[in-house]
């Protein structure tokens, strides 16, 4: 293979799965969309989703902030030399960094400090096979951090909250899948995609599951029973009522392929490997010489998921009355003008708002702000940055990181510091839920993986602190127009949240009957 064409081949894997969302997902996404009452907060969400993945395609832009850990599956003729295709990879990655098409996400475990470049220990991942045919498959999934903290796995029998017994079979397997499916409510970006590994042990279960994330999302599984069951699961998981990003809907799940291998008699696992919509994963056969022979998902028109919505969704809203109430904010803001706001409501941010996610808050938590925090905003957000030759900084994307991670510090420093507002996706818990109360704050929900529609809102950069923590965890200060986002905790102590995790249990233990005997 020729080196430089080799390197040019995994450039634009890499760029075209980090921009392009595949086609069998697009047709996922676009069925959902069908499925969804115009003018409901889902349908919303859907659209922001359909004009984010349109954004990127234009812009040759990520479609998700986060790149999560890049992960190449590759199987090569006998002979064909797998260290030149990994030098390859190495610097392509390199190369895609620079050029803002992925997040630099490479961090010590240890020490928190960020490669920069996306190489080092153990990251990318290139798994390798070898096989009988007479060219290189090269297949690449970029699976973020959100969905990956939702996978789980669970060892039978166990018990399950609404659905009792799983027991060593078929039924119980279907247990843990809708379990699985509740579990993750919104905070893997719902709707959803899940792989399923039943048997292994515990590390290759989970490889099974995510190798099942590699399958197109319309194909057919030759297996019967798992046929059935995938089936049933893409039936009756939406019935649970999760919807686009945890905010209620019909849709809570977009995909589901099971995979099964043999156990050892003492265990049983069944190993579920969550992806979110924003589902990057493309693949390409090569060339002899390591150029591009053709593209794997991609079969099929390309759909424009944006066509048409925009006009029916404000339509439907003007028919039925139910446009929601939209609030402008711009920081700093006050407890009273705070205490309005209720569940439900729109805002629109204009002016200043901090990003800050996991580091920042451990780091406020023992010690002062770098700024007057006093009535602002914060956004937990790890955006794509890049400098130019006059050295200011460029948001290539911006979409909301999972909140949840910041339960056990964001009361705390929302009272201390006078914070009013916190950005995210996925919601908090009753920690935060009561410190909103007590303080005075307010929860507001971005579209999770919507990077491309938030970076546009963001029309500077005025400053950042903290970059000792790398780009995405540094605290960039970010001047907005017309950033939207929903509140869903207010300060009156009413979560939606907690509402759908509370009704989508009470729909799980629907399904505790015997459907497999
Ligand atoms: O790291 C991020 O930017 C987001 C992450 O993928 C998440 O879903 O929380
Ligand atoms: S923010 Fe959401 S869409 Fe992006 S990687 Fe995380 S889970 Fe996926």
């Amino acid at each position: 293979m020729n080196k430089e064409t080799l390197q040019q081949s995994m450039y634009d894997l890499i760029v075209e799965t980090s921009t392009n969302l595949p086609k069998d997902v697009r047709r996922a996404i676009r069925s959902a969309k069908e499925r969804e009452n115009a003018g409901t907060r889902a349908a919303m969400s859907l659209d922001t989703i359909s004009n984010n993945v349109k954004m990127a395609d234009d812009n040759v832009s990520p479609i998700c902030q986060d790149t999560g850990l890049p992960t190449f599956k590759i199987k090569t003729p006998v002979g064909v030399n797998q260290l030149e295709i990994k030098d390859a990879i190495y610097a392509a990655m390199v190369q895609a960094t620079k050029d803002g098409k992925l997040r630099p996400n490479s961090v010590d475990s240890l020490t928190g400090a960020n490669s920069g470049d996306n190489l080092g220990l153990g990251t990318p991942v290139i798994k390798f096979e070898q096989w009988e045919k007479d060219y290189v498959d090269a297949r690449l999934i970029l699976k973020g951090g959100g969905c990956e903290n939702k996978n789980i796995q669970y060892s039978l029998p166990c018990e399950l909250e609404g659905l009792g017994r799983a027991g060593r079979d078929l039924d119980g397997i279907r247990k843990c899948v809708m379990h699985s499916v509740y579990q993750a409510q919104g905070q893997g970006c719902s709707a959803g995609f899940i792989g399923v590994g039943i048997g292994g042990d515990r590390s290759s279960g989970y490889d099974l599951a995510k190798a099942q994330l590699f399958r197109s999302v319309d194909d057919v599984n030759p297996n019967e029973d798992l046929r059935k069951l995938e089936e049933y699961v893409m039936n009756n998981a939406n019935e649970l009522g999760i919807g686009t990003m945890g905010f209620g809907g019909e849709t809570t799940l977009l995909g589901c392929k099971v995979g099964v291998m043999n156990r050892i008699p003492a265990s049983f696992f069944v190993s579920v490997a969550y992806n979110c919509w924003a589902f990057r994963r493309l693949g390409v056969k090569l060339s002899e010489d390591g150029g591009i022979d053709e593209w794997f998902y991609q079969e099929g028109d390309k759909i424009d998921l944006t066509e048409g919505s925009q006009a029916e969704l404000e339509t439907a809203a003007a028919d039925s009355g139910e446009k929601p109430n939209v609030v402008v904010l711009e920081a700093p803001i006050t407890e009273e003008k705070i205490r309005e706001l209720k569940v439900g409501d729109v805002v629109q941010i204009n002016g200043r708002m901090y990003t800050g996610r996991d580091a920042i808050h451990k780091h406020l938590s023992d010690n002062d702000a770098p700024v007057d925090l006093d009535g602002q905003i914060i956004y937990h957000c790890g955006p794509v940055m890049l400098k130019d030759d006059e050295g200011n900084w460029h948001v290539k994307a911006a979409g909301p990181t999972t909140s949840i991670r910041e339960e056990p510090y964001q009361g705390d420093i929302m009272k201390r510091f006078g914070i009013r507002a916190v950005i995210g996706k996925g919601g908090m818990g009753p920690k935060t839920l009561a410190a909103l109360k007590e303080h005075g704050g307010v929860y507001l929900n971005a579209i999770g993986g919507a990077a491309q529609y938030y970076a546009d809102c963001i029309k500077g950069v005025d400053g950042v602190d903290l970059m000792q923590f790398g780009i995405p965890e540094a605290m960039w200060h970010l001047n907005v127009e017309g950033f939207t986002a929903v509140v869903t905790m207010d300060s009156h102590g009413n979560s939606l949240h907690e509402e759908v995790d509370k009704s989508s249990l009470e729909k799980l233990a629907q399904f505790k009957e015997p459907v497999f005997k």
